[in-house]
């Protein structure tokens, strides 16, 4: 029950998982139900370091108040004098990155699969006004029957209201409002087509030797797709309406306001 105050001496600690920016993540056994979770420790001398209080609290609050079957559970979280722990569910599939690597691609149906599964999640997101913001083959995680879990919501953000793109509106909007239109869902749509992409040929659209390059691919929509591995014409006309239509219609909304 997520009411329950926890402490360390609830959880027997297992191996290390992996290690994130901030923390570690271990397998861990809750001692009285002898239940499997993951436990993510988090030193608060970094979240000094790194000032990274409220990204933290947003991830919390964000990620506890989500129910969705492809989106990790945080169970509950409780601290000691210089560490924070987030009890997390255990995926027990392990890393989808890893599964890419292993495969070089997927196939389409697994693909699909993968697409339709963050899709939903996406969109149950977007109705709790949850913007994502940093989906990547290394946020995702498979559980014991493959399903893909969404998981590390430390960039997504609650998100404003959406405004209306109407002219009338942005006269009066402060400019770091104008701004910040850019956080809108699109964000994530846009992800989809890259993520799209990179499980059927095994590497990101724009990927380039220098981050330079690849910014300028970015933002010219810079798509090509390689005639191996054969991909079929239904999937790449997907990914071109995903990436092509939402980066013009991003530059073509801003051309708009800015016309105004
Ligand atoms: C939060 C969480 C993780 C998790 N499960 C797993 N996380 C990570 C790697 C995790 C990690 C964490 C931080 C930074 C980098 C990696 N690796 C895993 C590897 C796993 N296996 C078992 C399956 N094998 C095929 C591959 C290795 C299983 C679960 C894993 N469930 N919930």
């Amino acid at each position: 029950n997520s009411k329950r105050k926890w402490s360390l001496q609830d959880f027997e600690i297992g191996k290390p998982l992996g290690k994130g920016k901030f923390g570690r993540v271990y397998l861990a056994r809750e001692v009285k139900s002898k239940y499997i979770v993951a436990l993510k420790i988090i030193f608060k001398e970094q979240l000094e370091k790194y000032r990274i209080h409220h990204q933290l609290r947003r991830e919390m609050e964000i990620q506890t108040s989500l129910r969705h079957p492809n989106i990790l559970r945080l169970y509950g979280w409780f601290h000691d004098s210089e560490r924070i722990f987030l009890i997390l569910e255990y995926a027990y599939g392990g890393e989808l990155y890893n599964e890419l690597r292993k495969h070089g691609h997927f196939s389409e149906e697994q693909a699909a699969t993968y697409i339709a599964s963050l899709t939903t999640a996406l969109a149950y997101c977007h109705e709790k006004h949850v913007i994502h913001r940093d989906i990547k083959p290394e946020n995702l995680l498979l559980d014991h029957e493959g399903r893909l879990k969404i998981a590390d919501f430390g960039w997504s953000v609650q998100s404003r209201s959406k405004r209306h793109t109407m002219c009338g509106t942005l006269d009066y909007l402060a400019p770091e409002m104008v701004e910040n239109k850019a956080h809108d869902y699109a964000v994530d749509n846009w992800t989809l087509g890259i993520l799209c992409y990179e499980f059927l040929y095994g590497a990101p659209p724009f990927e380039s030797e220098s981050q330079s390059d690849t910014f300028k691919r970015i933002m010219k929509v810079d798509l090509s797709f390689p005639s191996t591995p054969n991909v079929s014409m239904e999937a790449r006309n997907l990914i071109s309406r995903v990436t092509i239509c939402i980066g013009y219609e991003k530059s073509w909304s801003n051309s708009i306001e800015a016309s105004c």
